[in-house]
């Protein structure tokens, strides 16, 4: 087991984001959020992480209310990347990902060489190996994302949470990232916003709309015409692309002739 949600529900300024959500990702696998603009999708993974506490309803990781979860214990197990993570300025790209040691150390314990080579392994796991020693806030906003990727593997998490991991990034990075995700065999939770992506890199997809989940699944089941139709407004075809995966051509209507 890992982490899941039994009837989550968390409003603010008196309207309900996520509406009673019931859950589960399955160990080892990716599960795919994916919903339009403000349907609960970065309100539900702070949930999954405890950056916010379930008005009703829990989460649960390994069957165990997460709200009972030593905050340490925690810190080790759960990664997180967010959609637009900042970090002060002034620090280095290597700063910032050793920042994702700090669960795994002591208090007041020196620096050691496991810390390291995590450090080095998950910069060279985003391609970033080069700019060890550049300030962060010198960076692209590709580069920015993907080190705040490496700070994540630098924790090695056995959950990570990515919200819209592939912001910012150009087609090779996007492709790079989620291959590195799916690779890396722990439980991993993202939001995503482009469907054909979802469809060839997660193992289940989740839809949301206005903070309920519509359909869970393998992505054949879930990213159907219809469903896409209804709840995205836009009509679309759907057939098997060269990966065997699912792709999902977009229909819009020709322009009008301007007479
Ligand atoms: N703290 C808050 N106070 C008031 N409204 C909030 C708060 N947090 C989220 N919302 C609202 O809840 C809805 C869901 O937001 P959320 O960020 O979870 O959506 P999302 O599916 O991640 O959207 P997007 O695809 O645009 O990133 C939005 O309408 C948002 O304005």
């Amino acid at each position: 087991m890992t982490l899941a949600t039994r009837e989550a529900r968390w409003g603010a300024a008196g309207r309900m984001i996520v509406d009673g959500v019931t859950l589960q990702a399955a160990p080892g696998r990716v599960l795919g959020l994916i919903g339009p603009n403000g349907s609960g999708k970065s309100s539900l993974l702070r949930l999954l992480c405890r950056l916010r506490n379930v008005a009703s309803g829990v989460v649960t990781l390994d069957e165990r209310d997460i709200a009972a979860v030593p905050r340490r214990e925690l810190a080790r197990r759960l990664a997180f990347v967010e959609q637009q993570a900042t970090t002060e300025i002034q620090l280095s790209v290597c700063d910032v990902v050793r920042l994702g040691r700090t669960p795994h150390r002591a208090a007041l314990a020196s620096w050691n060489d496991a810390d390291e080579a995590a450090v080095n392994e998950a910069l060279a796991r985003v391609g970033l190996t080069e700019r060890h020693d550049q300030f962060w806030h010198t960076l692209s906003g590709g580069e920015r994302q993907r080190v705040h990727i490496a700070r994540a593997l630098a924790q090695e998490p056995s959950e990570l949470i990515l919200d819209e991991p592939t912001n910012h990034l150009d087609i090779q990075h996007q492709l790079s990232i989620l291959s590195l995700v799916r690779r890396l065999g722990i439980t991993c939770i993202m939001a995503l916003h482009d469907l054909n992506l979802a469809a060839m890199f997660c193992d289940e997809i989740a839809l949301l709309h206005e903070g309920r989940l519509q359909a869970a699944g393998a992505p054949d089941k879930v990213l159907t015409a219809e469903a896409i139709q209804r709840i995205f407004g836009v009509a679309v075809s759907i057939r098997e692309g060269a990966s065997g995966r699912r792709h999902i051509e977009y229909l819009i209507e020709p322009e009008r002739r301007q007479s």
